[in-house]
């Protein structure tokens, strides 16, 4: 009878198709819907289902008797979403203290160092790990820290053998260098931020014999920026210079280690009589008195005097005691004052031309600060735009009690001098300051409210000033003002080069004045990016508070 549930229905469809014949409606509907084959296979299982219901069909396994089907699919699903890795077993609880796992390292050795130096206990002999360069390849693989103790190097033991002849196992390895190392006990991670430094004086790794590894060291000189990545040796630091060209870090002496460096080898240089420095002048940040013409006075008599005091290539006491100054990026605001712009050179290069000109192509925009003056007013003159003028005891004041004098000089025994004061005046007035001073000048006026912007306005060669300064005056004194001579020409040559050399830690940009078009457009454009481009920049800009309040 159950089997006849396929037949009856082929029977209907085969009326169906002869009513269809006939045309009678509705008919090819309903044979379309008779012949389909979903119909048909529904109907198949309903009759297999009933032949298996007819055999009484009973479990195989006792234990499976009275499973419902649905409990049989729902747990053929759970079973197949399962991911069933290998079950480790677990560590036995009583492992000996003194078990030490064993890591195997296998590096990929291309045309990068390892970056890692190793360092030998000279009691065990043990080789380990001395420190690992930040963005090395070491570094990279995350395997190897400082502290790991090296058991073998491509299946060499190097346990008791000299550092140099690991070294040696690991320059001859081609390929791949495969290490067994016992990890420290405790592994510190470090995940210290970058700070970001500027050199104050020159390092090279090949002349310092203090360094654990020559070739790891990284060479900077005064004004290199350098990102510090890794401070965590109070002896040795990590860094990159900035912008950054290589993927892995230096070896740098950290600060105290410079400073300890320099003060040792200024020690030396003074026990040999060598004056390196004219301490007093330094230590005070107060630059001798001697002024450039924008003073209307004259300074170049000093000319070889100055040189000596202010240019020798020698560190100062400033560089001694930080040898690294932290900075960083600092973006002006719009609604922010202008940063001042301080103009430096040697004398006679042409600063004071270069900041006229600046004013008089945008005053509305530059502006110089009125210098303070003892000597009495003059007729056609008005306080406050040519000087201010004040009294002798008002201007030693200023000088001796409130450091307010950037420059000061002496001329006809009337003072002059420039203060913080008449620059401050000119920046909240919302102009941008231009100044030119002497290279030491600088320090007092690293103020966070003036944020300067050094630019040393360098001399191009003796042949470039020899065809530019044809026409040019050089005043060396109110008597002289005469065709430059040769020997202005070496000479600025010489006392520019001295003082780049000492000073270029403290200088944003440099511009070569050879064709006074050029120089005077070149330093419009650098001003600009210095107001409104982000720059780096001390962190603490009043750093000179405390020299001048000593
Ligand atoms: N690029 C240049 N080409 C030709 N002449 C120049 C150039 N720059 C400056 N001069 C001329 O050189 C002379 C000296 O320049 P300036 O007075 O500006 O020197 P200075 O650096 O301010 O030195 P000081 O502070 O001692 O006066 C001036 O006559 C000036 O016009």
């Amino acid at each position: 009878m159950l089997s006849g549930v396929s037949e009856v229905l082929s029977s209907v469809v085969e009326d169906v198709s002869e009513a269809v014949n006939r045309n009678i409606s509705g008919s090819q509907l309903l044979h379309e819907l008779l012949s389909a084959p979903w119909l048909r296979a529904l109907l198949k299982i309903y009759e297999c289902l009933m032949q298996f219901q007819r055999l009484s069909p009973s479990p195989l396994l006792p234990c499976a008797s009275g499973l419902l089907f649905e409990a049989l699919l729902s747990s053929h699903d759970s079973v197949a979403q399962s991911d069933y890795l290998p079950v480790l077993s677990p560590l036995p609880d009583e492992l000996p203290e003194d078990e030490e796992a064993m890591r195997i390292v296998c590096l990929v050795k291309n045309n990068q160092p390892l970056g890692a130096t190793i360092r030998r206990d000279e009691v065990t002999g043990d080789i380990y790990i001395a420190r690992v360069i930040h963005g090395g390849l070491a570094d990279r693989s995350g395997l190897l820290h400082p502290g790991d103790l090296i058991v073998e190097v491509n299946g060499n033991s190097v346990v008791g053998l000299e550092p140099e002849k690991v070294i040696q196992i690991l320059n001859s390895s081609i390929g791949t260098i495969l290490f067994k190392v016992i990890p420290r006990s405790t592994q510190v991670t470090s995940s210290q931020k970058p700070v970001y430094m500027r050199a104050m004086v020159d390092y090279c790794p090949l002349q310092d014999s203090s360094i654990p590894c020559p070739d790891a060291g990284m060479a900077f000189i005064r004004g290199d920026l350098l990102e510090v990545v890794d401070q965590s040796d109070a002896l040795w630091w990590q860094a990159r210079k900035l912008p950054c060209g290589a993927s892995f870090a230096g070896l740098i002496p950290s600060a105290s280690m410079l400073r300890s460096k320099h003060k040792e080898q200024w020690c030396i240089k003074t026990r040999l009589n060598v004056v390196i420095f004219s301490q007093k002048h330094e230590s005070t940040f107060f630059p001798s008195a001697g002024f450039r013409r924008s003073f209307r006075l004259w300074r170049r008599t000093s000319y070889r005097r100055r040189r000596q005091s202010c240019t020798s290539c020698s560190p100062s006491s400033s560089a001694l005691s930080s040898p690294y100054e932290e900075v960083a990026l600092y973006q002006r605001l719009p609604q922010e004052n202008h940063r001042l712009i301080i103009l430096i050179g040697a004398s006679g290069v042409g600063v004071n031309e270069l900041r006229k000109r600046l004013i008089k192509l945008n005053p509305s925009t530059f502006q110089g600060p009125v210098p303070h003056t003892t000597r009495p007013i003059k007729e056609g003159e008005q306080a406050g735009r040519e000087y201010h003028f004040v009294t002798k005891e008002l201007f030693e004041y200023m000088f001796c009690s409130i450091f307010r004098f950037v420059e000061y000089g002496e001329s006809k025994s009337h003072l002059y001098g420039t203060s913080i004061d008449a620059i401050d005046e000119v920046v909240k007035r919302g102009r941008m300051c231009i100044i030119d001073v002497e290279p030491p000048g600088i320090h007092l006026l690293r103020l966070r409210n003036l944020k300067p912007y050094v630019i040393f306005i360098k001399a191009p060669s003796p042949e470039t000033l020899r065809q530019t300064r044809r026409n040019a005056r050089i005043i060396t004194s109110y008597a002289v003002n005469r065709a430059f001579t040769e020997e202005d020409f070496l000479e600025l040559e010489d006392t520019s080069q001295l003082i780049e050399a000492k000073y270029k830690q403290y200088f944003d940009n440099v511009v070569v004045n050879d064709d006074l078009q050029d120089a005077c457009m070149q330093l419009c454009s650098i001003i600009q990016q210095a107001q409104n481009e982000p720059q780096w920049i001390p962190t603490d800009m009043n750093i000179n508070t405390e020299s001048r309040s000593k």
